[in-house]
């Protein structure tokens, strides 16, 4: 611990730097790294992270809380839309751009604070900088004053994210698109958003816009909305979102951009073979992430990359350099906070000499839609790919007396479960609250219950959890390649 003076070779520049010697250097300060800087720092440890920007990483400042908490705004615009049929009369609604988003700058800057006061009370230390390796295990921030700092951990890990990636379609990058970060800052409703990708993040915030008074477009090059999903789901969120005036474009391949987001954008696309020209005033790019891995000196700590340019890493997280590891989406990791900071606890465990791995995690996601679309476990696409038989329950949400009193009926929950077992094999609910009525059915996922426990368990009434008693109770259809024989042995058996 402490300072010493090395010969670095930064670039094609030699430098003689005092090097700072830590147990840990975070490059990138994600939500998993950050619990993974509070954590080893309480325990003694000398730790630093450095980030260009964010206190806390994407999650609290560009990403899921800030977007969480735009999208509640728009939710409350379509309650007061529909207060009628609540029984209440107000004199119409007025969208203030600036107030919602003053709402939102409030919230980030009472968590960046949060954070800050964690860092205080653990002894971690935040280094807002850009970083970039120099050597095995050393790194270089510039501060932003333009002086650097040379660091070097016994152990590093790299957590430098991924940003909007930008398809190669000509005309796009000048037209200067809006990603996620530059939509949740509009001090203004677009007066027609075309939103390209039809993913989480173009959904999420094509339904807020589009409740916040925006005419809205959606264009996919896939033939369904957020197409990985069963069919019952994706043609599900298509009613919602036709019913909501949101338009779409499906199985759509734009050739050009042309004109300014901003101003005025218009997008030429292939759909069906006809070639439509479509006009609008702003442009979100939601097409997916790239990794941040260029441009930070990973060639001169022996840190290697996969073909598509995230971190080559192997299921400990440990990259190809020694006591160089990585957590979250700049590993591979499937794009969510939950799982950067399970990737937090797969180093943790492995640096304290507990062998753990993300090899078969189960990974829940929510899309922040309303409804909400929660997900865990084998869709039946992928149990149908896999050649597994399961039999499938299936409940309207009009079965789920909670959601009669909120007037909230809108979807349905679904669960696969084993025809050979009573476990459950996945669960889908596109349902009012759905992340929240998920959350029980994975608890008994984990512990390997089988569903009759939820189907028979007292549920407070009246809530949205109790509703897995009916979807329950309720005749299963099965997979079409299930044996007669075996279906036959089930029911006898139930
Ligand atoms: C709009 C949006 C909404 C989302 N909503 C949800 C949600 O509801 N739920 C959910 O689970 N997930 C959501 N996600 C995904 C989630 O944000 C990420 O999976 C999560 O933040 C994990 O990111 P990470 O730790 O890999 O990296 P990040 O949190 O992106 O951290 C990387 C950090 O590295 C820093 N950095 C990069 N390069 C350097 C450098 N050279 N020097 C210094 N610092 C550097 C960056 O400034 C950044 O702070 C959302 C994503 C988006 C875009
Ligand atoms: N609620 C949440 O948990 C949440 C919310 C937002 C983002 N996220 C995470 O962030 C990740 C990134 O989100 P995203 O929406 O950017 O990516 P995504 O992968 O979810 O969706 C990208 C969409 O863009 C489409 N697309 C790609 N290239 C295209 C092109 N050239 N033309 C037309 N369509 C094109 C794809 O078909 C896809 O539907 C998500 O996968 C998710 O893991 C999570």
């Amino acid at each position: 611990m402490g300072t010493s003076t090395n010969r670095t070779r930064a670039g094609n520049a030699s430098l003689e730097q005092a090097v700072e010697d830590y147990d840990l250097v975070i490059l990138g300060g994600g939500t998993g790294s950050t619990v993974a800087a509070w954590t080893f720092a309480s325990q003694g440890q000398r730790v630093a992270v450095i980030d260009r920007k964010y206190i806390g990483g994407s999650c609290p400042n560009i990403a899921c809380l800030p977007s969480k908490n735009v999208l509640h705004g728009a939710r409350v615009a379509s309650y007061i839309r529909r207060s009628e049929e609540f029984g209440l009369f107000t004199d119409g609604l007025r969208v203030e751009m600036p107030a919602v988003r003053a709402r939102k700058r409030a919230m980030v800057m009472g968590l960046n604070e949060m954070y800050l006061d964690q860092y205080k009370r653990t002894g971690a230390e935040f280094i807002c900088g850009s970083g970039r390796f120099v050597g095995p295990k050393t790194l270089e921030v510039t501060l932003s004053d333009g002086s650097t700092r040379l660091l070097r951990g016994s152990n590093v890990i790299v957590s430098t994210g991924t940003r909007a990636a930008l398809s190669a379609i000509p005309g796009l990058t000048e037209a200067r698109p809006l990603t996620h970060v530059e939509a949740l800052e509009l001090d203004h409703v677009p007066a027609h958003l075309i939103v390209l990708g039809a993913g989480y993040v173009g959904l999420e915030l094509a339904q807020a816009m589009r409740r916040f008074g925006s005419r809205v477009t959606v264009i996919d090059h896939n033939d369904r909305l957020l197409h990985r999903e069963d069919d019952d789901v994706t043609g599900a969120l298509a009613d919602l979102f036709g019913d909501e005036g949101i338009e779409t474009a499906l199985n759509a391949s734009v050739k050009k951009v042309s004109g300014r987001s901003g101003e005025s954008v218009m997008l030429d696309f292939e759909q069906d073979g006809r070639t439509t020209t479509i006009e609008g005033t702003h442009l979100l790019v939601a097409t997916g992430r790239q990794p941040n891995t260029e441009d930070i000196g990973l060639e001169l700590a022996g840190v290697q990359l996969t073909s598509d340019g995230y971190l080559k890493v192997n299921e400990r997280l440990q990259t190809t350099a020694t006591g160089v590891w990585a957590i979250g989406e700049v590993a591979g990791t499937p794009q969510f906070t939950h799982v950067s900071v399970d990737d937090f606890r797969v180093v943790r465990d492995n640096l304290m000499g507990i062998h753990r791995t993300t090899t078969g995690r189960q990974i829940p996601y929510t899309l922040f839609t309303d409804p909400e679309l929660a997900r865990i476990g084998l869709t039946e696409k992928e149990a149908q790919a896999q050649g597994i038989a399961y039999r499938l329950f299936k409940l309207p949400m009009e079965g789920v007396l909670r959601a009669r009193t909120l007037s909230e009926t809108r979807g349905f929950l679904k669960a696969l479960v084993a025809i050979d077992s009573d476990f459950i094999l996945g669960f889908t609910a596109f349902a009012v609250e759905a992340g929240e009525i998920m959350a029980s059915v994975q608890t008994a996922m984990i512990a390997t219950l089988p569903y009759t426990t939820l189907r028979d368990a007292i549920w407070a009434h009246p809530t949205l959890v109790e509703g897995l008693i009916p979807l329950f109770s309720s005749t299963p259809s099965s997979s079409t390649d299930i044996p007669a024989q075996v279906l036959e042995a089930v029911s006898v058996n139930s």
